[in-house]
């Protein structure tokens, strides 16, 4: 008999990861958007291709969703989450963004509870599961509930009361729990359009809409959706004809107003791929503007205009019902970098409007130093420019132009009718020869 071999010991069969419950791709994708969001300030739209990259429309969408809800509802999460953790989880904790995609599923979108943790687990496989999963159950036991009105992170509400006052907290309070409304600006008084309410010529406001493209009037090109405050700089501008200059001009809501007014039309944008979304828009509503793809800091129009819009880049917290995130990227220092771009931009600007001519500044923001602070300066070292405030009926009923002469809206602002962004405008001339 031949030596004995020893016998093959037979290979211990790999571990096999159990398979993700379907639907744990869509919760991957929230948890990446709402890291790109918070720890690397991007904006949410702009983060949405590389987060949610080879999932299908219908698991972007929830993952938009999720994301998007958390976003309105952060503070209120954490506070649920810190009642429930010995010590509270740091800021960008993994397990603290898992925790806020599977509460916000459950507390706000309806998602059963056992449903919202399957899909969240996987997401900590091989770190803090056991934590997620036993806070997570904690205060789901508990029957742990979000505040009908979402609370404002802290920051924010204490800026914003220092500056505004209480009233105009608890209305932003209050606008971030309702979807807003959904507003269009009509080309001319006869385009098609949807039925809706009307709270200026040329508008629409619908509630409720269906998606956008699916709108009476979208393929003809007949509107364009723009916010009701956000149609104000260029109503103020008035009507052609004459040369005028929108100096950051993308995607074009205001280009539009203007072509539409009768005015030739340069829109200037720094960024190429926004300027593609200028040229879409002008194409879709035929519209004629010429665009140029070039930093208004270094470029110079060749001749004087009659009328001048800037829509200043701004921190944009005046569009935070839409845009929650802002107001967790709105930081004291982008505040201060803005205001110190647009006192540049307009330094600019007003070297290039003729004597006679108007210069429109605006912001979607609702931080002081990038609107009436802004003006303060501006008028101190031009004084060749002169305030004109809105008249009789050129603003709609509900927003009027305070005592400076600006148009001022805020959290609060229209609140019967739905509520609109929060913008600082300005009407300026420069005095004649
Ligand atoms: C508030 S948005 C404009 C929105 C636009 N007016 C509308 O109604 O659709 C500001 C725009 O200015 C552009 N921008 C920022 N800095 C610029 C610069 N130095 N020169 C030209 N455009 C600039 C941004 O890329 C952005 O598209």
């Amino acid at each position: 008999m031949g030596p004995m071999l020893p016998s093959a010991k037979p290979h211990a069969a790999p571990k096999r990861r159990p398979a993700d419950p379907p639907g744990t791709a869509a919760r991957r994708a929230a948890l990446r958007l709402l890291d790109a969001v918070l720890r690397r300030g991007d904006p949410l739209e702009a983060a949405l291709p590389a987060a949610t990259r080879g999932l299908e429309g219908a698991d972007r969408g929830l993952a938009h969703a999720i994301a998007a809800e958390a976003l309105r509802r952060l503070p209120d999460l954490d506070a649920l989450i810190d009642s429930a953790t010995r010590q509270p989880l740091p800021e960008d904790a993994k397990a603290r963004t898992a925790l806020r995609v599977a509460l916000v599923q459950t507390l706000a979108l309806g998602t059963p509870p056992h449903a919202a943790i399957a899909t969240v687990l996987p997401l900590v496989d091989g770190g803090p599961r056991k934590l997620v999963h036993g806070v997570f159950g904690a205060l789901t036991r508990a029957g742990a509930v979000l505040p009908e009105v979402p609370s404002l992170p802290l920051a924010v509400a204490e800026r914003w009361r220092a500056n505004w006052g209480d009233a105009v907290v608890a209305a932003g309070a209050a606008a971030i729990a309702a979807p807003p409304p959904l507003d269009l600006t009509l080309a001319s008084p006869a385009a098609a359009a949807p039925e809706g309410v009307s709270l200026a010529p040329d508008h629409r406001r619908l509630v409720d809409a269906a998606p956008v493209t699916q709108l009476n009037g979208y393929a003809e090109g007949a509107w364009w959706v723009q916010d009701i405050a956000a149609s104000l700089p260029a109503r103020l501008i008035g009507r052609g004809p004459g040369r005028a200059l929108d100096l950051c001009a993308a995607p074009g809501g205001k280009t539009m107003q203007l072509a539409a007014a009768g005015w030739d039309v340069t829109a200037l944008e720094i960024a190429p791929s926004r300027a593609a979304r200028l040229h879409e828009n002008l194409a879709r509503t035929r519209l004629p503007a010429t665009v140029v793809i070039a930093d208004a800091l270094d470029w110079s129009p060749s001749e004087p205009m009659d009328a001048l819009l800037l829509d200043a880049p701004c921190s944009a917290t005046g569009i935070f019902r839409r845009h929650p995130e802002v107001l967790y990227r709105a930081h004291a220092g982008l505040i201060k970098e803005m205001a110190a771009l647009q006192a540049r931009l307009l330094d600019r600007a007003a070297a290039w409007v003729r004597p006679g001519g108007c210069l429109v500044y605006a912001t979607c923001s609702l931080e002081p130093e990038e609107g009436e602070e802004q003006m303060k300066r501006f008028l101190a070292d031009n004084p060749d420019y002169a305030v004109v405030p809105p008249k009789a009926g050129e603003l709609p009923t509900g927003i009027e132009a305070n005592s400076d002469g600006y148009v001022r809206t805020l959290p609060g602002t229209l609140a019967d009718v739905g509520g609109c962004d929060g913008f600082f405008i300005a009407r300026l001339v420069r005095a004649s020869a």
